[in-house]
């Protein structure tokens, strides 16, 4: 039995007075109990559009989604939100997490949506969470007294809580040093294990997209199935794209990025 599946899925949207556009492309998607999964992608290729279908927010123009092997289709809006809550946890670049509450209050939340005796344990079922990212002694502090890892892992608590069967990571580390943002993976993959979870991590980064068993690359609407994301070559253009979102192209090339623009020819070749 799959855990998620996407056939032939395809959105397609139509833009104030243009034609039709199609993000997403005969989907084939199949995700099992436990899978970990990678999708390597270029900004615009579809990413947050095939999230928001492997994440049960939006449904496709055409083809089905199933979970537990049921047509998402068939649930009611309201029964397609439980079924996120209970079983989806989301972890993205930013941590969103909620800025006046404490990091206890903040991985408690989800858990207001229980009921019965999960609900009444609520807090001492967050304190053990936070326990388990290494934050045991951060419960009471706001998240503008934490730095950014510490951060990510009160977000991590809070997606993970309910003990989510799959987990949606979209650029997890983006916010993070290379070596925080390899010791958060670490301790999804530890929480994945331990629960039994499925991971699906949407990144850029080929270094995170490795820790994956199987891999996908997105382009421009059409998932593949790869061996390795590290046999990908990075072209200048892909870099530049995972540069900071700033147009300035002095900053862009203090960055290392290259700025000249009539060199996009070059780029396009990854060759500049
Ligand atoms: N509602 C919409 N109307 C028109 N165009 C859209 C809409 N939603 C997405 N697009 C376009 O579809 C393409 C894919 O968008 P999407 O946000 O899924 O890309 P992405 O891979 O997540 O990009 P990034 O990495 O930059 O966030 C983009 O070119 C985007 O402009």
């Amino acid at each position: 039995m799959s855990l998620l599946e996407l056939r032939e899925v395809t959105r397609t949207v139509i833009p104030q007075d243009q034609p039709a556009l199609t993000i997403l492309n005969g989907i084939d998607l199949t995700i099992e109990p436990g899978d970990h999964v990678s999708i390597v992608g270029r900004s615009g290729s579809g990413k947050s559009t095939l999230l928001n279908m492997l994440g049960l927010l939006d449904l496709p123009t055409s083809g089905e989604i199933t979970f537990d092997d049921r047509p998402v289709r068939s649930y009611s809006s309201a029964a397609r939100d439980r079924l996120r809550g209970a079983g989806i946890g989301f972890v993205f670049q930013q941590f969103n997490l909620l800025p006046g509450r404490t990091a206890l209050e903040n991985v408690t939340m989800p858990l207001l949506y229980s009921s019965g005796r999960t609900f009444w344990r609520r807090k001492k079922i967050a304190a053990e969470m936070l326990e388990l990212v290494g934050l045991e002694h951060r419960l009471s502090s706001l998240p503008d007294r934490l730095s950014g890892g510490e951060q990510q892992r009160v977000a991590i608590a809070r997606s993970l809580v309910r003990g989510p069967r799959l987990i949606l990571a979209d650029e997890p580390t983006g916010a993070l040093d290379l070596d925080t943002g390899q010791s958060v993976m670490e301790l999804i993959d530890e929480v994945a294990t331990r629960t039994g979870a499925a991971q699906v991590i949407i990144t850029h980064d080929p270094t995170i997209a490795r820790r994956a068993r199987r891999h996908f690359r997105l382009d421009r609407g059409v998932l593949t199935a790869v061996d390795d994301p590290s046999l990908e070559p990075l072209t200048r253009r892909d870099r530049r794209e995972m540069a900071p979102a700033d147009d300035d192209p002095a900053v862009l090339a203090a960055l290392g990025f290259g700025a000249d623009p009539t060199d996009d020819a070059a780029l396009e070749r990854g060759d500049a």
